[in-house]
């Protein structure tokens, strides 16, 4: 068994539907937990709509491979396809870490599946979900998510909101 964190986002279309089918198509592969729905500045190069984003935390029996063919799948689902590196989409999923039961993170250069995920530890739209899931979490070769957080610019943390409330 292994534990992955996934960071999903999207900025073209219904939004929020689309990715609360992603968690509930998740619902049905180990999902242990999930972040509100923030959104969140466009981060990178490309001019575009603001996103939305969260993070969601799966445990199976999925090895790294399998959790990213998963994220693939929900993104195809999606209706997504490959366009302009960083930018508008209905829905990107991205696997943050994979995490073997007895705590090894999984730590791979191989391009086709980076991890942990490359950028991770310097996008405010990944770390702010991921702290609200997990305020402990660790970005294994980074530290704790909270220290991370805390050196990113005070500005961008901001810009991250909280979009949904869940019951
Ligand atoms: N940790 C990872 N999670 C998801 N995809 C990854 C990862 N590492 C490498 N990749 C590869 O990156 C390729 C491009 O992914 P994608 O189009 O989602 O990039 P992007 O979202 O534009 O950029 P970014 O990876 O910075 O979020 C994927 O086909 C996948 O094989
Ligand atoms: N805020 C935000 N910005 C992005 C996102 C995203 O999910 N959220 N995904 C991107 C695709 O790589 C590029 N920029």
């Amino acid at each position: 068994m292994t534990r992955a964190v996934l960071s999903l986002g999207g900025n073209l279309g219904d939004r929020a539907g689309t990715l609360r089918a992603a968690f509930r198509a998740l619902s049905g592969e180990g999902l242990v937990a999930r972040s509100v729905l923030y959104e969140t500045p466009p981060w990178g190069p490309v001019e575009q709509p603001p996103f939305l984003n969260a993070v969601a935390v799966v445990r199976g029996d999925r090895d790294a491979a399998g959790w990213l063919a998963l994220a693939h799948e929900l993104e195809q689902a999606a209706g997504r396809t490959r366009e302009v590196r960083w930018g508008p989409r209905s829905l990107d999923v991205d696997v943050v870490t994979v995490t073997a039961d007895d705590g090894t993170p999984v730590v791979s250069g191989d391009p086709v599946l980076t991890l942990p995920h490359p950028r991770a530890h310097e996008r405010a739209f990944v770390l702010v979900p991921w702290a609200d899931v997990d305020p402990l979490a660790q970005l294994p070769g980074h530290g704790p998510v909270r220290d991370l957080l805390a050196a990113l610019p005070a500005e961008d943390v901001a810009a991250v909101q909280r979009w949904e409330h869940l019951a």
